[in-house]
């Protein structure tokens, strides 16, 4: 029974990203009498999860991800069909690398050993393919077949949709200021107090500031992202904007970090090329300009495109931006609070976690009201990290 003036909930999700709003849905369709709070307005893009596109693969050095990747492949597919909107681009993803890069080969080995299509590419058969794209000797290129573009606004709004179908809630603009803990979760928002059986915490860039005030103590790092779009030199001169699919470099240019790229589709004329790392910033303090940023992100990309793809102009025409929320390892956190085993804890998503978001909101959903897991969570537990909970506790 709840409080009077308060409403009772069996599960509450806490943040409307795509990991959240997955995580809701899961839980309507277990038929689960669920809330999902959002602190802005809805459609937003403070977060990770706006834009018009994001890369799907099953291309991953880590096993556990490809087979997560062949349910998410088909939960995709349920959801364009249950909300009758294309939500899946297939292109193909080009793995580009310096040959005998270790991530690279693992990579292709993974795929071998789990039967995922793919093939290797020659330098002419890459010429043919992509003109435009200039790789160096001593590069080598393969590509994941089922690879592509998902769309990720569309995903979001899908997902959100289909969610309140089943009856779910959706309270958007409220910021969730306090959580008390208990065998009922009590959850106080700027306008409302909630109660729920148990409550999943999907917060992005801001997890941190949620989970602080239940003792915990994560190692996330909250990174700015610029999202870069390249014009061509000479419109339709490379062939690039014709032929190039999404891409993933690694090891190119001399740069640990991954340069990634995507098909043009949100301007116009326009290709989305970025660099796989960011400077460290306050989600609250995303728009300040740095002064000194300690990686040259925008600079690495225009050498990387003046080397690999000179059609295009080495100055961004638009720059956006977007979080990551990174853990040391970039493998996400899916877990149980130490203390507090129905607080549900989804974060860490260290810029790749869309793709996965389907089973990612299936697990944590599973979580929450206590079902076995469908996957071993081993490589997402908190207890990898070291002294996660705080003293004060
Ligand atoms: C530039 C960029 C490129 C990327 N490329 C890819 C890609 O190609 N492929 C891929 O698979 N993934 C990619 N990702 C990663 C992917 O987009 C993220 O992993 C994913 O969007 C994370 O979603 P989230 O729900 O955890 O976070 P968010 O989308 O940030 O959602 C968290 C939500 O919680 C809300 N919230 C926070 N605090 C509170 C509070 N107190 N009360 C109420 N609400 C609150 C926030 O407002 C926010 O809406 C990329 C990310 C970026 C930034
Ligand atoms: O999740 C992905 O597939 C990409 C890889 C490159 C960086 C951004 N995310």
């Amino acid at each position: 029974m709840a409080l009077p003036g308060r409403t009772k909930y069996d599960c509450i999700v806490i943040g409307a990203g795509i990991q959240g709003s997955f995580t809701a849905y899961h839980l309507a369709k277990h038929r689960k009498k669920t809330l999902l709070l959002e602190q802005f307005p809805l459609p937003h893009s403070r977060g990770s999860s706006h834009g018009q596109t994001r890369i799907i693969r099953r291309a991953y050095a880590e096993h556990f991800y490809t087979d997560m990747m062949e349910e998410c492949y088909q939960l995709w597919a349920e959801l364009e069909k249950e909300s009758g909107t294309q939500l899946y681009r297939k292109t193909g993803l080009l793995v580009l690398a310096k040959s005998g890069n270790e991530e690279y080969e693992t990579v292709c080995k993974n795929m071998t050993e789990k039967q995922i299509p793919w093939e290797n590419l020659s330098p002419a058969e890459m010429k043919v393919k992509y003109p435009g794209l200039f790789l160096s000797p001593g590069e080598v290129a393969c590509c994941d077949i089922n690879g592509g573009v998902l769309y990720a606004d569309k995903a979001l709004r899908a997902v959100q949709m289909l969610f309140k179908q089943m009856g779910g809630v959706i309270r958007d603009g409220e910021k969730v200021m306090h959580i008390k803990p208990g065998p009922v979760v009590t959850v106080t928002t700027n306008s409302s107090i909630y109660e729920a059986d148990g409550i999943v915490i999907t917060a992005g860039p801001w997890a941190q500031k949620v989970l602080r005030p239940l003792g915990l103590q994560l190692p996330l790092k909250t990174l700015r992202i610029n999202v870069c779009y390249w014009r061509e030199k000479i419109p339709g001169k490379s062939g690039i904007l014709q032929s190039l699919p999404c891409f993933l470099g690694f090891n190119l240019n001399g740069e640990e970090h991954e340069v990634y790229g995507l098909p043009s589709q949100e301007y116009p004329g326009l290709i989305k090329i970025c660099f796989h790392g960011g400077n460290e910033a306050d989600p609250e303090e995303r728009d300040l300009k740095v002064q000194n940023p300690e990686i040259p992100d925008i600079a690495k990309l225009s050498s990387f495109i003046s080397r690999y793809i000179p059609g295009l102009h080495p100055r961004p025409a638009v720059v956006e931006q977007c979080m990551y929320t990174n853990t040391p390892d970039e493998n996400f956190i899916l877990d149980h609070h130490p203390l507090h085993k129905n607080i549900v804890i989804g974060a860490g998503f260290s810029g790749h976690g869309f793709k996965l978001s389907p089973v990612v909101g299936k697990i944590l959903s599973e979580l929450c009201i206590g079902e076995k897991e469908s996957y071993d969570l081993k490589p997402f537990r908190i207890s990898r990290f070291k002294t996660p909970l705080k003293a004060a506790l």
